[in-house]
């Protein structure tokens, strides 16, 4: 292997320009030749595709998005798409893929591996968490950090007003932010798209809060059965029935997709894509590169995408001991 590519995809998350860096660096190193695809799919299709040096991931390893640009790229599902992602990767004589993104982006890599052969591992990269295979994926430690640090201020105005507060966070198919916003932010309850939301007994636990609570936070992950944070509400509101008690809805929305990466996103993206390029070198493909007990593990594409990664139960009963 002489050649290979990087490229990001999906929703962008803190951490993917470390990963970016240690692909490059880490393929330079061992001798090999490395592009860089800009905006994921898209640029595959386009042939958006340029050489990079170790000086091209200069001075990003700090900063939030990723470089290499990411997008949704409806393209690809075709087969036309890919059969032109193709030609173009054939063109420069790419002969291995690290494709960094979440269970989308893995979903597209292995069908293009099926179709086309190219050796592809990908790098767990979103804020989500919800890739199966490694312990967390690029991005979730930056996002939660970003989630709790609105969710203390939120406490602050929650506490002088005594008003209860519905926080959504994001997680479209995943409450993995929900709920380590939850524990961390001492939230009264969390919702999410993992388990189905009782209502009811939200509206007995918020009628029967012990006197000195002076206010509550719920955590609603975008995804929970029941609807978003303000639908949420307003279904609560509408069972209380208590004048005396005021609602208010934040929604986080994207500030948890950026900002600078934690210290956790830095290395956890430094080490993965460190594993893809030594992956491929070793042979392997329609896998992802995680980290699991702290050491890299490669899990098939199928997997990663195939197998659910549920929730700890201990984390959902943490939040009911911890809000008595
Ligand atoms: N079944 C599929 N076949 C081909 N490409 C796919 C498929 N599913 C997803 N992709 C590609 O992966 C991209 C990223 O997926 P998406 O779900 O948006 O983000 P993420 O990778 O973060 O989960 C999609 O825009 C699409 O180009
Ligand atoms: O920025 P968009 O395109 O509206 O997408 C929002 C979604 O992207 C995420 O931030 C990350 O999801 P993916 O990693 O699957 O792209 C979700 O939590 C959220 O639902
Ligand atoms: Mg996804």
């Amino acid at each position: 292997m002489k050649k290979i590519a990087v490229f990001t995809s999906g929703g962008d998350s803190p951490g993917m320009n470390a990963c970016i860096r240690a692909v490059v660096r880490t393929g330079i190193f061992r001798g090999l030749e490395v592009y860089g695809i800009q905006r994921g799919y898209e640029g595959m299709i386009e042939g958006d595709i340029k050489r990079m040096h170790s000086h091209s991931v200069s001075n990003i390893i700090q900063r939030g998005g990723t470089m290499l640009k990411s997008a949704r790229s409806m393209e690809f599902k075709t087969p036309e798409g890919r059969k032109k992602a193709f030609e173009n990767l054939k063109a420069l004589g790419i002969e291995g893929l690290v494709a960094i993104g979440g269970d989308g982006t893995f979903t597209g890599a292995k069908v293009f591996f099926e179709e086309y052969g190219i050796p592809t591992v990908g790098c767990p990269g979103t804020i989500d968490n919800d890739i199966f295979g490694t312990d967390y994926t690029i991005g979730f430690d930056t996002a939660v950090n970003t989630a709790l640090e609105a969710i203390d201020k939120i406490r602050d105005t929650a506490a002088a007003h005594d008003r209860i507060f519905f926080i959504e966070v994001m997680g479209r198919d995943a409450g993995f932010i929900a709920v380590e916003c939850g524990i961390g932010g001492g939230a009264e309850f969390v919702m999410v798209p993992e388990t189905k939301t009782d209502l009811n007994s939200v509206v007995k636990s918020l009628k029967n809060l012990r006197k000195s609570k002076s206010s509550s936070i719920i955590v609603v992950a975008e995804g929970d059965d029941l609807g978003n944070a303000d639908q949420i509400m307003n279904m609560v509101k509408e069972k209380i029935k208590d004048p005396s008690k005021e609602f208010k809805v934040t929604t986080l929305g994207h500030i948890q997709r950026g900002g600078n990466p934690t210290a956790r996103d830095r290395v956890l993206g430094s080490r993965c894509g460190m594993g893809a390029v030594d992956g491929l070198i070793s042979g392997k493909t329609n896998c992802m590169a995680g980290v699991m007990n702290n050491s890299i593990v490669y899990t098939p594409f199928g997997d990663c995408i195939g197998q659910p990664k549920p929730l700890h139960p201990d984390h959902l009963a943490l939040i009911d001991i911890l809000s008595i």
